[in-house]
């Protein structure tokens, strides 16, 4: 049974708090940074590795804080990812997290995890995410770079279009849903 809801977050204006910055955790950053580029995050780490520091170096929006892990770094955050290398310590996380209802990814135990982090799409406006339940985080990235591939960038262009047309309706709601599925009709191979 496949239970997970997705949603597209802000997350440029929201606090993200990771903690761990080693191999997981510039990768964890990495993906986050990649498909929102002013993500607010703190970073809270022991050490930081040199892979790490390149892509987190210069920007403005990741705050880097070399710690250990304290639940005072819980405050005014509204998603945390625990990504240290000790067990106990994300579980520690993942429970002071809980007490304060705040989401909580921990990398290594999907058991752990409030929500997961997906492979992601963007052409432009679009933004597709893909998880697959947490049973094959690879199936998801090679989903991720094929779609990458065959959906041309131009699809940005006919939702800026579709989006332009939108604003010149001036109708009541229904005539709106009317109007949109009647042009869009094609799209989807209906006659
Ligand atoms: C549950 C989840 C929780 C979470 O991390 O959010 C999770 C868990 C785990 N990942 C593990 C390993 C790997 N993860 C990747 C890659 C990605 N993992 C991501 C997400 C997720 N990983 C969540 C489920 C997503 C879903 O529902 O499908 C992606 C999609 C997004 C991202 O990381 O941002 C990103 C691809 C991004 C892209 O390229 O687009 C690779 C492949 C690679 O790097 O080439 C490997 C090595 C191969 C392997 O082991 O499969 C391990 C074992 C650790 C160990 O053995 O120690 C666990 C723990 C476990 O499964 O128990
Ligand atoms: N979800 C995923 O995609 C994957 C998860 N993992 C798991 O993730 C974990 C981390 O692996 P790596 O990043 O390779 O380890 P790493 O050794 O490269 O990095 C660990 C980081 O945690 C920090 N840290 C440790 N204790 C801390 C504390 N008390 N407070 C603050 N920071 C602390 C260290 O300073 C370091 O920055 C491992 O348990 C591994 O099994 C591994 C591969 C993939």
């Amino acid at each position: 049974m496949n239970h997970l809801y997705p949603i597209f977050l802000k997350v440029h204006e929201l606090n993200v708090l990771l903690i761990g910055g080693g191999n997981v955790g510039t990768e964890k950053l990495s993906f986050l940074l990649k498909s929102s580029p002013e993500a607010q995050v703190t970073v809270v780490a022991k050490e930081f590795n040199a892979d790490f520091m390149e892509l987190a170096t210069g920007k403005d929006s990741v705050t880097l804080i070399e710690d250990a892990y304290h639940e005072k770094y819980l405050g005014g955050k509204h998603i945390v990812i625990a990504a240290t290398d000790d067990k106990k310590v994300n579980l520690q996380i993942r429970n002071e997290a809980k007490e304060r209802f705040i989401l909580v990814n921990v990398a290594d135990t999907p058991e752990l995890c409030d929500f997961y982090l997906g492979g992601i799409v963007t052409k432009g406006n679009l933004k597709i995410a893909i998880s697959t339940n947490g049973k094959s985080p690879t199936t998801a990235k090679r989903l991720r770079q094929l779609l990458e591939e065959v959906l041309p960038e131009e699809i940005d262009d006919l939702l800026e279009n579709l989006h332009s047309y939108r604003e010149t309706l001036k109708g009541d709601f229904e005539y709106k849903v009317k109007a949109m599925n009647e042009l869009t009709e094609g799209l989807v191979g209906k006659k």
